[in-house]
């Protein structure tokens, strides 16, 4: 099968007041490109941890990452970034805050090889064209710009080192419906025209299975199902899906 990313019976544990608290139990997942596939399930359920191993953020204790065939478990992750880029929910945050945005996109390009000079300022406003942004934004500090303005800004530079990889860590969930609505479609349309393949967390299920071609649901730092979105939201197989499906605000 041609897949893109191989993660393979990766766990995880903390020790959190002198006990072990399993973040990540034995997942296993595999992505095509220009495939996108949800990870979802409630706070504390280990999505974030997972996206963390696989970053090479954090070293998982067991377990398997084959990036575009590579082994890369143990890696740095400035080893990686070339071929895999994570995106935070706090796109402010993200950036440096001293640094306009077109500084901070112009940094990441500069670390491409053979791109130098002129070439840099051409190839950011094509990026900030492509994440549908005005190139004058890119002349702002972060804290100038929307969250969803940013977050668009954090997915160009993302975009800058020509990943294979991107990984969502809850990118919308600071974002009002529009700015998900738009944030959504833009991924979308990246997947489409660049073949990207993207993992999407989220704690939204009815987003995340607008966007997602798969989705999986995490409870306990396991994957407790898996499937296409459709088949995973109309024929949930796993009783905390169909919990997660129906859950509403009840206020007695
Ligand atoms: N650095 C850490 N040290 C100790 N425990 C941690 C650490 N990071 C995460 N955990 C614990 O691991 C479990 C999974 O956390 P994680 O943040 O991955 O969940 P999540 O599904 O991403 O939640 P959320 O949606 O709220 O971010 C939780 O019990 C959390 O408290």
């Amino acid at each position: 099968m041609n897949t893109v990313l191989e993660v393979q019976h990766i766990s995880k544990n903390y020790k959190r007041n002198g006990r072990g608290v399993e973040a990540v139990a034995d997942v296993s997942l595999s992505l095509r490109p220009g495939e996108i596939l949800g990870i979802v399930g409630e706070s504390g359920s280990g999505k974030s941890t997972l996206l963390r191993q696989i970053a090479c953020l954090e070293r998982a204790d067991r377990g398997r990452i084959v990036l575009s065939g590579t082994d890369i478990t143990g890696r740095k992750t400035r080893d990686i970034c070339g071929e895999l880029q994570m995106i935070f929910q706090d796109s402010t945050g993200s950036f440096n805050p001293r640094m306009k945005i077109a500084a901070s996109i112009d940094e990441t390009l500069r670390n491409l090889p053979g791109l130098r000079g002129e070439p840099v300022a051409a190839r950011r406003e094509e990026l900030i064209h492509m994440v549908g942004m005005a190139p004058e934004l890119a002349g702002r500090y972060p804290f100038q710009l929307s969250g969803g303005q940013c977050q668009r800004m954090a997915i160009a530079r993302a975009l800058a080192a020509e990943p294979k990889v991107i990984l969502c860590d809850e990118i919308t969930s600071a974002l009002d419906v529009s700015a998900q609505a738009q944030i959504v479609r833009l991924l979308a349309k990246l997947r489409r025209e660049l073949r990207l393949a993207l993992l999407f967390v989220s704690h939204d299920l009815a987003l995340a299975s607008c966007l997602c071609d798969r989705l999986m649901v995490m409870n306990g730092g396991r994957c407790v199902e898996e499937g296409t979105s459709q088949k995973v939201v109309n024929n949930p197989q796993n009783e905390y899906t169909r919990r997660l499906i129906n859950s509403v605000l009840t206020v007695e």
